[in-house]
């Protein structure tokens, strides 16, 4: 699926003024590449990838997933697409202490009404995929985080979306696991051939992509 944004603009209210914080973002990615956005602190970049993702709307311009313009969306019909064709991985990744690693990987096939068979299949298949085969039935408080963070990879990968966005996957991981986390994102996005668009300030992992984009004054430009 194409993604284009298409002269985006964001600002924000903050104490009776108006800050600017996109000023006509361009960009287009494709299927099946693995984009890293870059830029300094407060530069807009979660604020670019939360508009990507249409957990919130832009003040002006216009993202197309091919011919789908987001803000032509209701909420519920948006937070659908969601569900269906996007896959978030945050810096804390937000599991429910409460469920196993495996219901939490199910979790979103569950809201999609998946049968409950096919869920536990792809969320155990991934599980075994990114090591944790013997972890199914462990809480979030029993992992690593680094292990935390993979079943939040594969929460995101569940309903096989076809763009996984991630907002400092590795932000919160010491070196040694962050670089595992790194080479597993990379070999998904080989393997299985999804969008990855990830935000990260580690130079070497923005490298390591397709290619970089940078944010800066608001504006994009290729690195
Ligand atoms: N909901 C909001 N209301 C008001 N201002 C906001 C809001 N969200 C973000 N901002 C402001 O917008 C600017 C961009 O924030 P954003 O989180 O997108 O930056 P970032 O590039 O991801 O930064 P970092 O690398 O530090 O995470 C910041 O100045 C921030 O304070």
């Amino acid at each position: 699926m194409l993604i284009r944004v298409d002269d985006v603009y964001k600002h924000y209210m903050r104490q009776q003024a108006e800050i600017e914080v996109l000023r006509g973002i361009h960009m287009e990615i494709a299927a099946g590449e693995m984009v890293a956005i870059v830029g300094p602190s407060g530069a807009g970049k979660s604020t670019l990838l939360h508009l990507l993702g249409g957990l919130d709307r832009p003040s002006s311009g216009t993202i197309y997933y091919d011919n789908w313009a987001l803000h032509q969306f209701r909420d519920e019909e948006l937070a659908d697409f969601r569900n269906r064709h996007i896959g978030f991985v945050f810096q804390f990744h937000h599991l429910l202490p409460e469920f196993s690693a495996l219901e939490n990987a199910m979790m979103p096939a569950l809201i999609q009404q998946r049968a409950v068979h096919e869920a536990r299949r792809d969320a155990q298949q991934l599980l075994g995929e990114v090591g944790l085969g013997d972890r199914l039935h462990h809480r979030p408080g029993e992992l690593s985080g680094g292990e935390q963070q993979r079943v939040a990879v594969v929460r995101a990968l569940v309903n096989a979306p076809d763009v996984v966005l991630a907002d400092e996957p590795t932000g919160n991981l010491d070196q040694a696991m962050g670089q595992s986390l790194q080479q597993l994102l990379r070999r998904l996005n080989e393997e299985l051939g999804h969008t990855f668009i990830i935000v990260t300030h580690d130079r070497e992992f923005a490298a390591q992509m397709d290619r970089a984009i940078s944010l800066v004054d608001g504006k994009a430009s290729a690195v």
